[in-house]
């Protein structure tokens, strides 16, 4: 495989786990949060702020980048690499999730694919397992997705049945049409809601095939954090221990925590740089939203446990002004600020496995961001 997990060691109390990810972009420790760049841009971030920054990994959508500006575009620019100038590792979704959460239930889905509008001109538009395949090929990321169906979590048991059991039928026909294709790591996605037994028969299926790595689909779109870890709970040991595990759309500081102690290795989500832009700053004492009124004669620092860029360089005083005033350097500072503090939470959570305490960091941790 071009993308391979190395364990390197287990925390002693939880089922977390200290790896790193080698790809042909570069090699990874894990856990590790990946920034999102749904259109090829981690909004307002250049790709050395990212990596001043210490993001390793970043995102982008198959759907989002077929719809504009083109894979076509993007392969003839000599992949996505090159079009975005980020010479580390690329992670791309694709597309079932963006249609689903895009698209609504203007969709029609069949055993061929999908077909729907396209969010921007209501163009008809079909996408298979095999088109998503191609499109990630043309972008020439390192890590693919399979093409899954995405159900809501709260759909009844025959639905989700049907649902994980095309989602592995897909999967074979999407790595049925990467072996023609050079090689890019590519993951099966996991489904089955909230139900134990479609969970267990989505893995044993997906793990059958030889998959890079193995993504925990179906969280994070509405269910309760409790239902997460559960779901967590039984799914993630049943995954090979020696492949990657990347639950998709995760997320909040207490929700990563979460999951690294049930053995997940990559998250991803919007939230940091999403919360930003609206003055929400994720800080070590809690959220805060700059523009409350306590800030405007507060020069001191956002984040006083934080050494990135914005809390060594600015104060609260003067961002609150910017968001305020609507100007983007202040959603820039508070982006590059958000996204620091999950990179930086993660590589406090690989240290509390170094040290086998990662209980008692979760419960430090979660004290002082004022979690209940
Ligand atoms: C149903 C399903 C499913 C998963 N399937 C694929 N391909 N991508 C995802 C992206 C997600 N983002 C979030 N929350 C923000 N949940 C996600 C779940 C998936």
């Amino acid at each position: 495989h071009a993308v391979k997990y190395r364990l390197l060691k287990k925390e002693k109390h939880t089922g977390a786990r200290l790896g790193e990810i080698i790809t042909p972009h570069g090699t990874f420790q894990t856990p590790m949060f990946m920034p999102v760049g749904t259109q090829a841009t981690v909004k307002t971030q250049s790709p050395e702020e990212l990596k001043e920054m210490g993001s390793g990994i970043i995102l982008s959508n198959t759907y989002h980048l077929w719809v504009r500006p083109g894979d076509e575009l993007i392969a003839e620019a000599g992949g996505l690499h090159k079009f975005m100038n980020w010479d580390q590792p690329i992670l791309t979704d694709s597309g079932g999730f963006q249609v689903y959460s895009l698209i609504e239930n203007k969709k029609n889905i069949t055993e061929e694919g999908v077909a729907f509008k396209s969010h921007l001109d209501g163009r008809n538009l079909f996408m298979t397992p095999e088109t998503s395949i191609k499109i990630q090929n043309n972008l020439g990321s390192d890590i693919m997705m399979s093409f899954d169906e995405c159900p809501q979590f709260y759909q009844p048991y025959d639905y989700v049945k049907n649902s994980i059991e095309r989602t592995t039928r897909w999967a074979e026909r999407g790595l049925e049409a990467h072996r023609r294709w050079n090689d890019q790591g590519l993951f099966g996605i996991v489904q089955g809601a909230g139900y134990k037994d479609l969970r267990e028969q989505s893995v044993r299926d997906l793990t059958s095939m030889d998959f890079s790595g193995y993504s925990i689909g179906g969280l994070a779109v509405g269910e309760s954090h409790k239902e997460m870890n559960e779901v967590l709970d039984y799914t993630t040991i049943l995954l090979p221990e020696d492949k990657p595990r990347y639950l998709m759309g995760v997320g909040a500081p207490d929700s990563l925590i979460d999951g690294v102690i049930r053995g997940v290795d990559m998250f991803d989500c919007v939230l940091p740089t999403r919360i930003a832009r609206n003055g929400t700053v994720m800080s070590h004492f809690g959220r805060m939203n700059i523009r409350n009124a306590q800030y405007e004669h507060d020069f001191t620092t956002l984040d006083p446990m934080c050494d990135c860029y914005t809390c060594t360089h600015y104060t609260r005083a003067y961002i609150r002004h910017l968001i305020k005033a609507e100007e983007t350097f202040g959603m820039r500072l508070l982006s590059y600020h958000n996204l620091y503090f999950l990179i930086h939470l993660m590589e406090d959570v690989r240290q509390a496995i170094k040290d086998d305490n990662l209980l008692e960091f979760r419960e430090g941790f979660c004290e002082r961001y004022g979690y209940n």
